[in-house]
């Protein structure tokens, strides 16, 4: 686990050996203290060099042991005991330094990176601080302010900004160990204390009270709730104003409350569902590593509005060449000035030469027979993109993918059209498309396990979190959405204001509240669907709108909100008042409280006194319950996919792991409790009756979340 190497020069080898990331687990930590004691004791000695086995210093603790009773030497007292060494230390750091990693290069004397390593402190996004001494060491390297940023925020720094910081001593080109072995040579027999960051004193500088105030703004304003980033900021305060050893005491104290947080908790669940959610598996068995995924060069996209404009902003960053088509002249004009400045803009932020050689604008269906695979972004409309997708096989090589950016069509009903079943997928990229993370890959009941596999591939070059789901109305993330937003509307009709839930779910962590971000949205965009599907038409009174349709409890508000013009931040009016047309800040609208009066007057309903309580209850619950029939339904692998996808599509609040992970935590009898007692009171809305899954997952004791797969596997074997 940490290999010991003695070396011609008077010097040893200690390389960290546990990959993929060279994880400091509690095999590689002992390993590690007894290497360097075999290092003390050879007088021959007089440096010792620390590397990583495969070119990768170290990515940190194994996060993996976070869950367990820690065993081993701690890694605070380790370093510490490096750092003291009467020998010279030296870090030679390739591949990533981050979290303990950098801390145990920061408990060096020196450190050398490659040109291409990346440092951080990545702690905070695991919901602690870096608290093997980084909250510490790091503010005496680099000064208060950059550590507070790199600490607060667990941004990854190259190793060039490491050096401008003052972080590593030299960057190479070359191999790092070789430049360490250099340095090393070159500086041993000279005084270790200047180089011992835990001797050097507190950085106190007179700003330091008005730089943590602007920090603790700032991290409250980002990451609302979350418990770490303050912490961070007061650890990091510590550093300018305390001794090490009591800044050690400070970082340890607030670590402790951090370490077994349920915050904490939900953030290293979050760190493995992304990862799991790479793993995908189809129901017939067919899996990320049995099913080989066939290289894909050139991508077609149809449609540059508001989502074909950054699918093909994305592909064109990732290196993939890009035919873009549009309906008529006037269209692509349009698009093809969106998407140029849009990459040209990224090009200059990033100092990188323009991508535009590799995009070709088309007006033409002929100018796409040489793609290897197809995006629709066409309005959603079903005979529309069943008319492209029949076009495009009269065009296309027999082997290329069709793939749909539909929202929540029937990926289905779309390939039936099509002389090729098996390579139709839907991928669902989420607005705006070029920044969002977030993609569903929808296979069908005819999509070949390779179609999903190019999907998932494709999305993963275009940085994109992907998430393999089924086919149903919505797929994962706009089913369960359609029930988040119904109870919002339904919570308006009994009582409450917009401002009123929207602060209910900004405090609980969402960046927005729900009625925002339908404002900024567009509330037009539900309005036309509703229209599609038949909710709303020739027979419905516009003054007197029946609150019951297709056989369930139905709100007509969003309804009678577009029939007056207010669709949002574009026309300065919706469920905020704007001060004009696409301005942002959204104020409380008292036309609105009027309205929702005479509504409530109008249909009879008393209104009650709505709590954040409730609002958090049937909002984040429903959500869950929906969650657990998609798991029912075979539509989602597991709870981490749905979780990955509401972290990274819907804005739910890292620190709360997930909707499926907060029903865990909070309790699964409590969730059923409360859904019992909400459907008993609001028997108008069946999705409010508690889901089969969850029932049975609280019958047989409500395991823990790693565990309910096996029991959907076991549910599914007996249907
Ligand atoms: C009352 C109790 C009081 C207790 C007080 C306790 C005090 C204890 C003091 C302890 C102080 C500890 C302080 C400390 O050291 C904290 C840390 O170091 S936390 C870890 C910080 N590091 C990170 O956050 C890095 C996480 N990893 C990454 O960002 C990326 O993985 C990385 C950039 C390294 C590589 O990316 P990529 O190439 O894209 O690969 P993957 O991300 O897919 O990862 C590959 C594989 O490796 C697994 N993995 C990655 N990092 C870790 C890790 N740190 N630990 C465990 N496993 C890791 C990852 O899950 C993948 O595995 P799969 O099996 O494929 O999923
Ligand atoms: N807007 C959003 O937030 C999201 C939309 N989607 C889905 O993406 C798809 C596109 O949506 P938007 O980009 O919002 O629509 P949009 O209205 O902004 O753009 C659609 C574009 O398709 C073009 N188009 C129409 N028929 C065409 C044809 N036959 N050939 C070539 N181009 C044609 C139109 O000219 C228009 O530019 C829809 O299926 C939608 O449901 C998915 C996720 C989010």
């Amino acid at each position: 686990m940490a290999r010991y190497t003695r070396l011609t020069e008077p010097i040893a080898l200690i390389t960290l050996n546990n990959p993929p990331v060279n994880a400091l687990s509690s095999a590689v930590r002992s390993g590690i203290v007894d290497s360097v004691s075999q290092a003390l004791k050879d007088d021959q000695v007089k440096a010792v060099v620390f590397c990583g086995e495969n070119r990768m210093f170290s990515g940190g603790a194994d996060i993996k042991e976070f869950s367990g009773s820690m065993s081993g030497p701690p890694l605070v007292r380790m370093i510490h005991s490096i750092e003291a060494s009467e020998k010279l230390m030296v870090a030679a750091i390739e591949g990533v330094a981050l979290g303990g990693g950098l801390e145990l290069a920061l408990g060096c004397h020196y450190r050398v990176a490659n040109t291409k390593a990346r440092l951080g402190l990545p702690e905070v996004t695991l919901g602690f601080l870096p608290g093997a001494g980084g909250t510490q060491r790091l503010p005496r390297l680099t000064g208060i302010t950059a550590a507070l940023e790199l600490i607060t925020t667990g941004r990854q720094i190259s190793a060039q900004e490491a050096l401008q910081l003052g972080i590593v001593d030299q960057v190479t080109e070359g191999n790092a160990v070789q430049a360490a072995m250099e340095l090393a040579l070159s500086v041993i027999g000279q005084p270790l204390n200047p180089r011992r960051l835990s001797l050097r004193p507190p950085v106190w500088s007179a700003d330091v009270d008005s730089v943590c105030e602007v920090a603790l703004a700032r991290v409250k304003q980002h990451s609302r709730g979350a418990m770490a980033p303050v912490a961070c900021v007061q650890a990091v305060r510590a550093a300018a104003m305390l001794p090490y050893s009591k800044g050690m005491e400070k970082e340890r104290q607030l670590m402790d409350t951090l370490f077994r947080s349920s915050q904490a908790r939900a953030l290293q669940y979050a760190f493995f569902a992304q990862r799991n959610a790479g793993k995908w598996s189809l129901p017939n068995g067919a899996r990320w590593n049995n099913t080989k995924a066939r290289d894909v060069q050139r991508v077609g996209v149809i449609g540059l509005g508001t989502m074909g404009r950054g699918i093909a902003v994305s592909l064109v960053k990732a290196g993939l060449s890009v035919v873009a088509l549009e309906s008529d002249a006037k269209q692509l004009e349009s698009g093809k000035k969106a998407v140029t400045a849009m990459l040209q803009r990224d090009a200059q932020r990033r100092g990188v030469g323009s991508p535009l050689h590799l995009l070709t604008f088309a007006l033409s269906f002929h100018q796409l027979k040489d793609v290897d695979l197809v995006i629709e972004a066409v309005f959603e409309d079903m005979n529309l993109k069943k008319r492209v997708f029949s076009d495009l096989c009269k065009v296309l090589r027999a082997g290329t993918l069709i793939c749909t950016n539909t929202s929540g069509l029937n990926v289905d009903e779309l390939a039936k059209v099509t002389d090729r079943q098996h390579l139709v997928v839907g991928m669902h990229f989420f607005a705006p498309a070029h920044v969002m993370k977030l993609l569903e890959v929808v296979y069908g009941s005819r999509s070949s396990p390779e179609a999903v596999a190019v999907a998932m591939a494709l999305g993963k070059r275009i940085q994109k979190v992907c998430v393999a789901v089924g086919n149903c109305p919505g797929f994962v993330g706009n089913r369960m959405l359609k029930l988040y937003m119904d109870q919002s509307l339904y919570l308006l009709e009994e009582g409450a204001t917009p401002e009123q839930v929207d602060q209910a779910l900004e405090e609980f962590g969402f960046a927005m509240g729900i009625f925002k971000v339908a404002d900024l949205s567009g509330l037009d965009v539900g309005w036309r669907v509703r229209k599609a599907s038949g909710l709303i038409g020739p027979d419905i009174d516009p003054v007197n709108p029946s609150r019951w349709r297709l056989g369930q409890r139905y709100c007509p508000l969003p309804d009678m909100l577009c029939q007056q013009g207010r669709f949002g931040q574009k026309t300065g009016r919706g469920w905020y008042l704007y001060n004009s047309p696409g301005s942002k800040e959204a104020k409380p609208d008292p036309e609105i409280l009027n309205f929702l009066e005479d509504y409530r007057l109008k249909y009879g309903i008393t209104p009650q006194r709505i709590s954040s309580q409730e609002v958090i209850e049937r909002c984040a619950f429903s959500l869950a319950n929906e969650g657990f029939r998609i798991l029912e339904d075979g539509i989602a692998a597991g709870p981490e996919d749905i979780d990955v996808i509401y972290l990274f599509g819907y804005g739910w609040p890292r620190h709360r792991g997930g909707p499926m992970f907060y029903a865990s935590q909070v309790g699964l009898s409590v969730v059923l409790e409360k859904m019992e007692h909400y459907h008993r009171i609001h028997p108008d809305v069946p999705s409010l009756e508690p889901s089969r899954l969850l029932r049975r997952l609280v019958a047989e004791g409500s395991p823990p979340i790693q565990q309910w797969r096996n029991h959907i596997k076991n549910l599914h074997s007996q249907l």
